[in-house]
């Protein structure tokens, strides 16, 4: 693929993460016959979404799904489904299933049961896994002030029902169990201010403190920029 010329160091890695996630796919789909990609929401996806969307691959084979969702309405403009299917579901990537976090049911805790059985029949484990994480150190939606913290780092089950007064929206995650069920982790993040979050998490061991620590003890691919 050709990347655009960007002097901008967060399109570039964006474009670098996209040729890294795309080989990987095409790697796995020559050993089996459906892979898993799973994506965080927020901000910083954007340009990597929208560089891996025109990249070629049999994207027909390809079953895309989040790490986490907040539980509204899919038009909703916090939406990570929007999101998904704005930014990713597009151009060559269009033909890939995109798998949903959420359903009709009115609170997370009613639609975990749903959402866990429904991703529980993909081709686990995940080909991929790109993660993101917030200042607070939270990564999907696994939050220090979350009440469910400990189940989503501990608990086997694929999906948990996540509040945490520190965001707006009641939240569904993948536990971090189901999120090692991956060939491939990658950690997407900008900034000075994260990158000296992650040293903290990477000095320290207190999961409940900063959740992305869950993830520093097994292969993470590093994607930041300044
Ligand atoms: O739904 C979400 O918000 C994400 O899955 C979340 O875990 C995200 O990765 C971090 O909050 C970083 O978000 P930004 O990229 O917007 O900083």
């Amino acid at each position: 693929m050709k990347t655009t010329e960007t002097n901008d160091p967060r399109t570039r890695l964006a474009q670098d993460l996209a040729i890294s996630v795309a080989g990987a796919l095409r790697e796995d789909l020559e050993q089996q016959e459906r892979v898993i990609l799973v994506l965080s929401g927020g901000s910083t996806p954007k340009p990597f979404m929208q560089a891996l969307s025109v990249l070629e691959l049999d994207w027909s084979r390809v079953d895309i799904t989040l790490a986490d969702e907040r539980w509204v309405p899919t038009d909703h403009d916090d939406s990570n489904d929007r999101f998904v299917r704005t930014n990713m579901m597009i151009n060559a990537a269009a033909n890939a299933r995109f798998h949903p976090l959420v359903n009709d049911e009115q609170t997370p805790e009613a639609g975990a049961g749903e959402v866990g059985e429904r991703l529980a029949g993909l081709a686990w484990p995940a080909s991929v896994v790109v993660l993101g994480m917030g200042g607070d150190g939270h990564t999907a939606s696994l939050f220090p002030d979350s009440e469910q913290l400990n189940d989503g780092l501990e608990s086997e089950a694929v999906v948990i029902a996540a509040r945490a007064p520190s965001v707006g929206q009641p939240r569904i995650s993948l536990t971090r169990d189901r999120l090692m069920q991956s060939r491939r982790r990658y950690l997407h993040l900008n900034g000075a201010d994260k990158k000296s979050v992650l040293a903290q998490a990477m000095a320290g061991s207190d999961r409940q403190e900063l959740p992305i620590r869950a993830f520093l003890d097994a292969p993470l691919a590093l994607y930041w920029a300044p």
